[in-house]
């Protein structure tokens, strides 16, 4: 149906007329997307009324960064590109962290921005909001449109969606001046201009000979390893995966967000063992991991002395060799590349035993020697007796979505909390930032419809906390655990300079219960691992907006040490 915006008057000449606003709306619901992330404010209020009468879901937040998280997380979740919606200048550099953090880690994501008047803005002339967004936004993104005439809407649409999804995906930021919303012209050419995008990304095949040398390769191993990163979470090829996984009987570690692709629990999994994989593997393929510092770029102490050989799968030509020689690169989709190794593998070759049993052995030695850990019921809480409970949680909950990040909080919880199906374990990230908690969970909520579970460190929470108030709004299945240990890493830093707190510490005995209630949700605080179970079970059962200040002994955790080179101490440092 015309989304028409209204009848021009002159007499004799009775049109059907639309405008930017009309446009944009048809534009997005031509291609299927139904949901705006969004922060209301000029120029784009009335787009977001607008749209929401038109029938696309718009969720209004708090701050544009948890908006652009939100939507960066939809896109990652459904494959098409989450949108974020915001203001100019401000409101757009807020939600432009969102956009580079999904540029980064392959989400689909379009950042619309409303923006100030050209004419303006290019003689810096101090209109309302004025920023050039266009060329802040371009080196931070994968591609940046500006639409200046309506009946461009259809195109900066299109290749914005394309852009988006197409071989590796990313954030793209698509620039709509105030003045465009206004612009009228005949409705039946506005509809003709919109364009429908087909076959957003296409399907990438590997060649034969790609293919080819990366099985050989891995059947000449003695001790392959497979690593499945989130890409191959994103490619939604669970089952092609599983089965390659399965017929090379070869042990998979699953980077963070890959977990559950198959479920941690897998005989296969080496999650559990993954010192020992990373430095006896002989073999190595990649499937839609990385070798960035999350994999300590190849080489190194991690890796060991045994040489090593790579093989990658991975969209993106130019990753491979990124860090270390690829002897064997496959470049496809990771639909594409998986079932044609399913079809190229053969029988008969599968991972040698003596191999996948001492590391099943080391599996076992390391989930034996934590499991005693997880059963502490201590008051205040340690990481591991609160998160024994979560764990059991999830496995009571296997739909549920898991959003975590912190320090501690989120090493620890990666460890300990299996996952059992793909594409529930939604994190930091590549960046390892702090703030994707809310964004990320009202996003999960949405797009899902399952129940999340946000596992949140003190520290992490407070980048996006607010937004309780808008999962209360919307009434989200949304628990939010809050490890509470009073401060960054732990709460016990005294400064021993002056009277100001140290910088790593915060209100002792802070209650996050109380926000959720200020909003009408449901708090609660638990000093002990057995009123965190009571307390999170509840939740998962009545799928009300809940917040749980979990009471962690500030003197548990650590110094975020695990990043090892990036955390470097001067000289003078180590010498005190
Ligand atoms: C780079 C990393 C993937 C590397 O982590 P590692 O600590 O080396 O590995 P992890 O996978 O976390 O595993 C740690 C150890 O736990 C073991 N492990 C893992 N799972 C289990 C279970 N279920 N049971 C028992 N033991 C387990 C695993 O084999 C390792 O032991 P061994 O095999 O014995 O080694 C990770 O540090 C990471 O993702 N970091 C991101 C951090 C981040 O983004 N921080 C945000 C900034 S915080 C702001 O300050």
């Amino acid at each position: 149906m015309l989304n028409t915006a209204t009848k021009s008057e002159a007499p004799g000449t009775e049109q059907e007329l639309t405008d930017g606003f009309h446009l944009v709306i048809d534009a997005l619901k031509l291609n299927g997307i139904n949901t705006i992330y969004n922060v209301p404010g000029i120029p784009i209020t009335d787009l977001g009324r607008m749209a929401q009468a038109a029938g696309i879901r718009v969720i209004s937040f708090r701050h544009e960064q948890n908006a652009g998280y939100a939507a960066g997380i939809a896109g990652y979740l459904t494959k098409k590109p989450g949108v974020c919606l915001t203001v100019s200048a401000p409101g757009f550099l807020n939600g432009l962290t969102a956009l580079a953090h999904a540029t980064t880690n392959c989400y689909p994501m379009i950042l619309v921005s409303g923006s100030s008047e050209r004419e303006i803005v290019d003689l810096q002339q101090g209109d309302y909001e004025e920023m050039d967004q266009l060329a802040i936004a371009k080196p931070l993104c994968k591609a940046a449109y500006r639409v200046l005439h309506a009946q461009d809407i259809g195109i900066g649409f299109a290749r914005a969606i394309r852009a988006a999804v197409s071989g590796r995906p990313g954030g793209v930021y698509l620039d709509l001046p105030a003045k465009l919303f206004g612009q009228v012209m005949n409705a039946e050419a506005g509809q003709k201009s919109l364009v429908k995008v087909i076959d957003a990304a296409p399907a990438q095949i590997p060649s034969p000979a790609s293919v080819k040398r990366a099985l050989d390769v891995l059947k000449s191993a003695k001790r392959p390893l497979i690593i499945l990163g989130k890409g191959a979470a994103y490619a939604q090829a669970d089952e092609e995966i599983k089965s390659f996984v399965e017929k090379s009987g070869v042990p998979f570690l699953p980077m963070s967000m890959a977990k559950g692709l198959l479920p941690d629990t897998h005989p296969q999994c080496a999650g559990a063992a993954r010192s020992t994989v990373l430095k006896d593997s002989d073999v190595v393929m990649l499937i839609g991991a990385r070798l960035n510092w999350l994999l300590s770029h190849g080489k190194g102490k991690s890796w060991g002395d045994q040489p090593k050989k790579f093989i990658q799968v991975d969209i993106e030509p130019k990753e491979m060799d990124s860090n270390v020689e690829i002897v064997a690169p496959v470049v496809g989709d990771i639909g594409s590349v998986v079932s044609a190794f399913n079809q190229a593998i053969g029988a008969g070759w599968t991972a040698p035993a003596e191999w996948t049993k001492a590391v099943s052995a080391k599996r076992e030695e390391n989930v034996a020697k934590m499991a005693p850990k997880l059963m502490n019921n201590k008051s205040p809480m340690d990481y591991h007796g609160a998160l024994g409970v979560l764990k059991n949680v999830i496995k009571d909950h296997p739909e549920a979505i898991l959003v975590n990040e912190g320090a501690n909080t989120l090493d620890l919880a990666r460890g300990v909390i299996d996952m059992y199906r793909p594409r529930k374990r939604l994190d930091v990230g590549t960046w390892g930032v702090m703030g994707i908690g809310m964004g990320q969970a009202i996003a999960a909520a949405l797009e899902t419809g399952h129940p999340v579970l946000a596992v949140e460190g003190d520290s992490a929470f407070g980048f996006s906390g607010m937004e309780v108030e808008t999962i209360c709004r919307y009434n989200l299945p949304i628990c939010v655990v809050i490890f509470n240990n009073d401060g960054i890493y732990r709460g016990t830093d005294v400064n021993g300079a002056n009277s100001d707190p140290a910088t790593t510490v915060f209100v002792k005995g802070a209650r996050y219960d109380k926000m959720m209630e200020a909003f009408g949700g449901v708090g609660v605080n638990a000093t002990s691992p057995d009123e965190l179970k009571r307390a999170v079970n509840e939740a998962m059962a009545s799928r009300k907006p809940t917040v749980i200040n979990a009471v962690i002994d500030p003197a548990a955790g650590s110094e975020s040490g695990r990043i090892g080179n990036l955390n470097p101490q001067s000289v003078l440092q180590k010498k005190k």
